[in-house]
């Protein structure tokens, strides 16, 4: 499978995109680096997270299921997720997509794989220890539902046992980029500036409307 800017496929449209998986436990901090990351070298970025959580206010019946699922720091079955995070993607003008929070699991993994033919281009992987994202997440205060302490270790345990066999997938493939996420914010940042600064398309932050993009 090709790495780079892939034909993304789906109603009828073909388009050109290039994707970084941001992985890390509940509070390493995706959702707060990701947000530096699009500003400073121009991605869109999608917190899958916040996808289901959209989904969940929309009233569907899919978004009860979903609210079920997220109280007890499981996670939703990935057919309904990739679909979720496809549609996004299309409804985007973009061609350079971070998306935080995924994959969680194996199963994300190939669901991903058969339903849009994409691969990322790398994987960030947010490492923090346990005891600091727990700190962090008991003093969030975004009013989220699983933000308790007996949620927030169900979801340390779903991290150790699914989502850490889809980091070591990506290892294997030579995909994984590590960082220390358990430092302060703006020297998580400075590591990671340094991954992206190294990458040809994303040295400069692109002019969205000289920026490449093949829509067919
Ligand atoms: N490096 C850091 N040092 C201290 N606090 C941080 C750091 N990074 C993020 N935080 C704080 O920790 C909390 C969790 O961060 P964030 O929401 O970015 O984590 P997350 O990985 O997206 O978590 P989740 O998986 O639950 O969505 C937030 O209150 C954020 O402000
Ligand atoms: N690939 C994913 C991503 C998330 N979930 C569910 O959403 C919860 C919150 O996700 P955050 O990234 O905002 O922490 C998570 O605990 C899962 O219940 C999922 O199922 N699959
Ligand atoms: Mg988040």
């Amino acid at each position: 499978m090709e790495s780079r800017k892939e034909g993304y496929r789906g109603s009828g449209k073909q388009k050109m995109v290039k994707i970084v998986f941001v992985i890390g436990g509940p509070g390493s901090g995706k959702g707060t680096q990701c947000k530096r990351i699009a500003q400073q070298f121009g991605y869109t970025h999608l917190s899958v997270g916040e996808l289901l959580r959209q989904e969940i206010n929309s009233g569907s019946e899919t978004g009860s299921m979903i609210q079920k699922i997220m109280k007890e720091g499981k996670l939703v079955p990935s057919d309904v997720t990739v679909r979720l995070l496809q549609q996004a993607m299309r409804g985007m003008d973009s061609d350079k997509f971070l998306i935080d929070g995924f994959p969680r699991n194996e199963e994300n993994v190939k669901t991903f794989e058969n339903l849009t033919k994409m691969d990322p281009e790398f994987v960030l992987y947010l490492d923090c220890p346990q005891d600091e994202m727990e700190r962090r997440l008991l003093t969030r205060n975004e009013g989220r539902e699983d933000d308790n302490i007996e949620t927030i270790r169900k979801r340390f345990k779903v991290f150790m046992e699914s989502t850490l066999p889809a980091v070591q997938y990506y290892e294997s493939k030579g995909k994984v980029k590590k960082v220390d996420a358990g430092k302060p914010v703006d020297e998580v940042f400075e590591s990671i500036k340094v991954i992206f600064s190294q990458r040809k398309d994303d040295k400069v932050r692109p002019n969205r409307h000289n920026h490449t993009c093949l829509i067919l």
